[in-house]
């Protein structure tokens, strides 16, 4: 979900792998030169969600070790969730919708949640999402309060016990 800690995490991460960190939304931001934001308001939704998946698809053939971290609407299509479930490690931060409203009650990045509720915003995307983020997700990770060095380390065990950091379950990307 947006304000779940997706690119906190992942930065958190990448410090402790000593992997590369990728953010989709960044790289979709390198791209289009201006934020999300405006895109959205000069071209729409369907046209950012186009945009994402051509460039989840580059982001998941990463020519060294990476974790990356995906914008939150990534699950809306059935070739994103595929494609990140073949290609890499998903773990699904799971956030109850109080903690994100709290999070992101300062916040004007977020398209979605501009000149709307975002209380009642947040609670429709989770009624629609949470089954994709499941339906994508290798590991479900219980967000509600850990911190973000936690879940990090959380992560890190999961793929430690997994055999992924070892070579024996290759995972050349992890996405969160
Ligand atoms: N575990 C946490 N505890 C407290 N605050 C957190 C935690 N994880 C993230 N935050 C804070 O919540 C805000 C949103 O985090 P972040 O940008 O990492 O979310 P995101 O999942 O990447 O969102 P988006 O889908 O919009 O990209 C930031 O201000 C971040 O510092
Ligand atoms: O939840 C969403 O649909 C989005 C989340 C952000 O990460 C961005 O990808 C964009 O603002 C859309
Ligand atoms: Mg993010």
């Amino acid at each position: 979900m947006p304000g779940s800690g997706k690119s906190s995490v992942a930065r958190q991460l990448g410090r402790s792998l000593g992997w590369a960190v990728v953010d989709t939304d960044h790289a979709i931001e390198s791209r289009i030169g201006m934020p999300i934001r405006d895109f959205f308001s000069l071209h729409g939704e369907p046209a950012f969600r186009d945009l994402e998946t051509e460039v989840l698809a580059h982001c998941l053939q990463p020519t060294e070790p990476t974790v990356l971290a995906t914008g939150g609407g990534i699950v809306l299509r059935d070739v994103n969730r595929d494609a990140l479930r073949a290609r890499s490690k998903v773990f699904y931060l799971r956030t109850s919708v109080e903690e994100l409203v709290r999070r992101l009650r300062h916040d004007t990045s977020r398209p979605l949640l501009q000149g709307v509720d975002p209380r009642q915003k947040l609670h429709e995307l989770y009624a629609q999402r949470d089954p994709l983020y499941r339906k994508a997700a290798h590991y479900v990770v219980e967000a509600h309060r850990p911190s973000v060095m936690g879940m990090a380390h959380w992560i890190q065990m999961q793929l430690e016990l997994g055999g992924h950091l070892n070579g024996q379950g290759a995972a050349p990307t992890l996405s969160a």
